[in-house]
This record gives structure tokens, sequence and C-alpha cells, in this order.
């Protein structure tokens, strides 16, 4: 199913960041968000996982369709690597971990507790997660923060991987994936700041 962004304006802190943003993105494709820092590229992907409601425009097609994965990685530090992705695969009513453990070269590490493991190595767990949502729709912010080159390398094989099955992605990155995809940069959406009306003219 395709995830369809119309005509969206989001907000965060009570601000608008970002309007009239709308895109679609159909399985089998990957849609790269770009823009400066503070431009609202996360609270745009809260808004499509439905973390957030919108100001304004609609997001179609991501119920229940969505997997997320947002700047922290979202572990039990006290649960194994085993132990946190089977968590995970209970949530969403999945069984099979192993895929998982080995696209992100996991398994050496599979019964360490996560609270002992790297910065990259946590994010490589946090990332292998997604698999076993099996949901279709892959959200990600910043995803290859803390990972090293060859992480990297592997992080963009495990999507191509998901495209290639009819899956889609969308990632806000800063980097080069070398992936084939759309590039939408929200800069040129930022939103207009809010007019101030309340001014006291008797002040002066
Ligand atoms: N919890 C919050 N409360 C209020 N404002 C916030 C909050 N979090 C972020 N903001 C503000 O909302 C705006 C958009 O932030 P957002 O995190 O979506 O940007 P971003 O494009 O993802 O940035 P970066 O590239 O640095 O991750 C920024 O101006 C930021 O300062």
């Amino acid at each position: 199913m395709s995830l369809n962004v119309s005509d969206l304006s989001i907000a965060r802190g009570g601000l608008p960041v970002l309007e009239g943003i709308s895109f679609e993105l159909k399985p089998g494709q990957a849609l790269i968000l770009r823009g400066p820092n503070g431009v609202g590229k996360t609270t745009l992907l809260r808004s499509i996982a439905g973390l957030q409601p919108p100001l304004g425009g609609a997001v179609s097609g991501g119920e229940d369709q969505i997997a997320y994965a947002a700047h922290s990685d979202g572990l039990k530090s006290a649960l194994t690597v085993t132990e946190n992705l089977q968590f995970w695969a209970s949530v969403f009513g999945t069984h099979n971990i192993e895929p998982a453990l080995q696209a992100y070269n996991l398994t050496t590490l599979r019964d360490r507790p996560a609270g002992a493991l790297s910065a990259g190595q946590k994010r490589r767990l946090g990332l292998s997660r997604m698999m076993v949502t099996g949901r279709p729709i892959w959200v990600m912010d910043e995803p290859t923060v803390s990972l090293d080159q060859a992480s990297v390398a592997l992080f963009a094989q495990v999507v191509r991987t998901h495209l290639e099955a009819g899956g889609s992605a969308l990632i806000a990155t800063h980097i080069d994936l070398g992936l084939d995809a759309r590039v939408l940069d929200v800069g040129p959406y930022k939103a207009a700041p809010l007019d101030i009306d309340d001014f006291d003219g008797g002040f002066l």
C-alpha cells in the first residue's frame, strides 16, 4: 500500500515548523528527507508515524503499516539482544528474529544485555527491530548515527532488501546511503512565522 502525504502542516511546541508537504511513497520506493538542523524533519516523521496530530493536511495509507525508528534506540538495557528482539516480535505478533540478528551481524552478541553494548552495536540492534515488526513502511530518523562505515553499508543493504521485497522507506539522514531513492529537501517548506497580533501600541 502507498503512503500518501497531502498538504501536511505540522507544529512543534505549539509553533508551526513546516507547511504544504505532499508526496506519495509507493511499495518498493525510498524517500530521503533532507534539510538543515531544526527545520522539522523529526516533527514531520513523528506526525507521519501518528505520534502527534498535524495542524492540517492528511496522511493516509500508514495505518498499522508503519514501523518507526526514532533518534533513541528504544532498547531495554537489562534484556539481552535476543530478548529485546523477541519482545518486539511479540508486540508485533511475529516470530522469527534470526534474519534480523544475521542482517545486522548481531549473532555473536545475542546473549549480551543491551545495556552492555557499544553505541554502534545498540544502534544496530535498534535498527534490527524494524525487521521483526513485519511492517512494510519503515520511517527512520537519522538511522546511521553511531554507525561505522561497515555498519552503514549493512543498514543500506537491509533497506535495499526491504525495498526489493515490496517494502518502502522514509529516511531523514544527512549522509548519502547509496540508495536508489528520491530526495525531498523540506527547507523550502518552512512555515511562515506566526503573526504577532497582540502588540500593545499603547506601550509606546
Ligand atoms: N520538545 C520540543 N518542544 C518545543 N520545540 C521543540 C521540541 N523539540 C524540537 N523543537 C523545535 O522544533 C523545531 C523542529 O525540530 P525537529 O527536531 O523536528 O528538527 P529536525 O529537522 O529534525 O532537526 P535535526 O536535523 O537537528 O534533527 C526546532 O526549531 C526545534 O527547536
